[in-house]
């Protein structure tokens, strides 16, 4: 392919010593006079463009290839950053134009226009210029790659630092153990509502397996494969808990060096359990009481609005209607979550469950510490039924878990528990013998809720004949109240 003549209209000779080089190279190449008119044109230029170098040489190339911007805009040729150097001397590099090929398609390209100068005196213009699509392609997919990253990389973050939380305090399955009355009972209601998005309200004593049931409600419901997500609303100052349900945006304040996820947000479509209630302050009611009416927040830091879709479930050992009227609790919120009530029987009122409860314990717990504990001897398991448990399963893991790191054997013999209790101590020291057997026997009886007989009852308990338990009872006067 011949390249133009060097020379322009008024026969200046132009770039003369360059022009094979010129012809060689794989950037495009044009010379311009001093009225804006095409005086050279490379081979790849004329490749890149598809026009010929007879059909550009004295022409106006700006009117041919860049008489638009990409989005179709008229491009006018006094704003042409070329045009301008041929007005001013000024070189200048541009990277976000395109030029248009004879066939109506354009391509981004970088382009500069120098200056030629002959004698001191502004002669023309050269510009080279070099088709960067490949690189824009290379550019885009590397920005929504990276984009891609972020996102992926901040969500997995925020669940890692959840799932490790969660990890590090949990062992054993969501079964709940006990066939007594008041777990049947409780199991039923955990059937009724765990497929309803209702809010459940959890209450209970401390350790009596709250945590557990909510655990339950989330397996039966039809957002299992979604997240549960806890939060214990006591483990954080108020200030903190408002970023950790809500979230925040980097620099939302001192110590926020990322933005981050809340609770609600890794929710979205599952089940977000807020423990410990309660302890929730004034202010955090209120932006509680706004996400449960709109189902929508926003980031601390943000004014942005977030929608989610959370099923709410929450839980407290206080009695959260008592707050209520000693002004703890907003009354309004109370109410959105007591939707569903469900109370989690303390472990004194169904003693019956200790011997189940102590096989579903003593598996997780071998399995924790690697030992291989079958059970608990007779009299162990007499003891563990005589106590009242006022830190309910939890204490019961408890003991059983010092009991097996402690054991030689593989049968656990456990000794009487005690519990201090000072004013049975007191009472006690002024009853006489026969006072003090009946009032220990009445207090057994009650306990195993006045059965006689059986592995459980009382006279498996006191290691008597259920006989000599029903004649012990008469001798000292003990009768089941109506
Ligand atoms: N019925 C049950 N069957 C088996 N394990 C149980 C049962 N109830 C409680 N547990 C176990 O007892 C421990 C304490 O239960 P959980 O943490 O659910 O109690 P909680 O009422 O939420 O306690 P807190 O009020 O202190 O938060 C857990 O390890 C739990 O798995």
């Amino acid at each position: 392919m011949a390249s133009s003549t060097l020379k322009n209209e008024s026969g200046t000779e132009f770039l003369p010593e360059n022009q094979l080089i010129l012809n060689a190279v794989s950037e495009g190449i044009y010379g311009f006079d001093l009225d804006g008119n095409a005086v050279f044109i490379n081979p790849a230029a004329e490749k890149m463009t598809g026009w010929k170098t007879d059909e550009l040489l004295g022409k106006n190339i700006h009117d041919c290839h860049h008489h638009s911007h990409s989005d179709g805009r008229h491009y006018p040729k006094e704003e042409c950053p070329i045009y301008n150097t041929l007005q001013d001397g000024i070189p200048r590099e541009i990277t976000h134009e395109v030029f248009w090929r004879k066939d109506g398609t354009c391509f981004p390209v970088l382009y500069n226009s120098t200056p030629v100068y002959k004698d001191n005196k502004l002669i023309g213009v050269v510009t080279i210029f070099r088709d960067i699509s490949i690189q824009k392609q290379t550019e885009h997919s590397l920005r929504h790659a990276l984009k891609q990253v972020q996102a992926l990389s901040e969500k997995l973050s925020s669940e890692n630092q959840y799932l490790q939380l969660e990890l590090a305090d949990k062992t054993g399955d969501v079964g709940i153990s006990g066939h007594s009355e008041k777990i049947k009972e409780l199991i039923q209601q955990i059937k009724l509502v765990a497929n309803t998005d209702s809010t459940v309200l959890i209450s209970g004593e401390n350790g009596t397996g709250k945590e557990l049931v909510a655990r339950n409600l989330h397996q039966l419901s039809h957002r299992a494969d979604k997240p549960l997500i806890s939060v214990n609303c006591a483990a954080f100052s108020a200030t903190l808990l408002e970023s950790e349900l809500f979230g925040h945006e980097k620099g939302a304040f001192t110590g926020a060096t990322n933005r981050r996820k809340g609770r609600f947000e890794l929710a979205d479509h599952g089940t977000l359990f807020l423990d410990e209630v309660a302890e929730l302050s004034l202010e955090a009611q209120s932006k509680l009481l706004r996400v449960i009416q709109e189902q929508e927040f926003e980031r601390v830091g943000s004014s942005e609005s977030i929608k989610v879709d959370i099923r709410l479930m929450t839980a407290s050992h206080h009695d959260l209607l008592k707050r209520v009227q000693q002004g703890l609790f907003r009354m309004d919120l109370y109410y959105r979550l007591n939707v569903f009530p469900i109370m989690v029987p303390a472990l004194r009122d169904r003693l019956e469950d200790i011997p189940e409860l102590v096989n579903h314990l003593i598996h997780d717990l071998n399995r924790k510490l690697g030992k291989k504990i079958k059970g608990v001897s007779k009299k162990g398991l007499q003891h563990l039924m005589l106590h009242n448990w006022p830190g309910n399963v939890r204490e019961l893991q408890n003991v059983l878990e010092r009991e097996i790191i402690l054991s030689q054997g593989d049968v656990l013999q456990i000794a009487p528990i005690t519990t201090i209790n000072t004013n049975n101590a007191l009472q006690a020291s002024s009853l006489t013998l026969a006072q003090m057997e009946k009032q220990y026997v009445t207090q057994v009886l009650q306990q195993v809720n006045w059965r006689i007989s059986g592995n459980t009852g009382a006279a498996t308990l006191l290691d008597l004949a259920p006989s000599t338990l029903r004649s012990r009872m008469k001798k000292l006067g003990i009768t089941r109240p109506n």
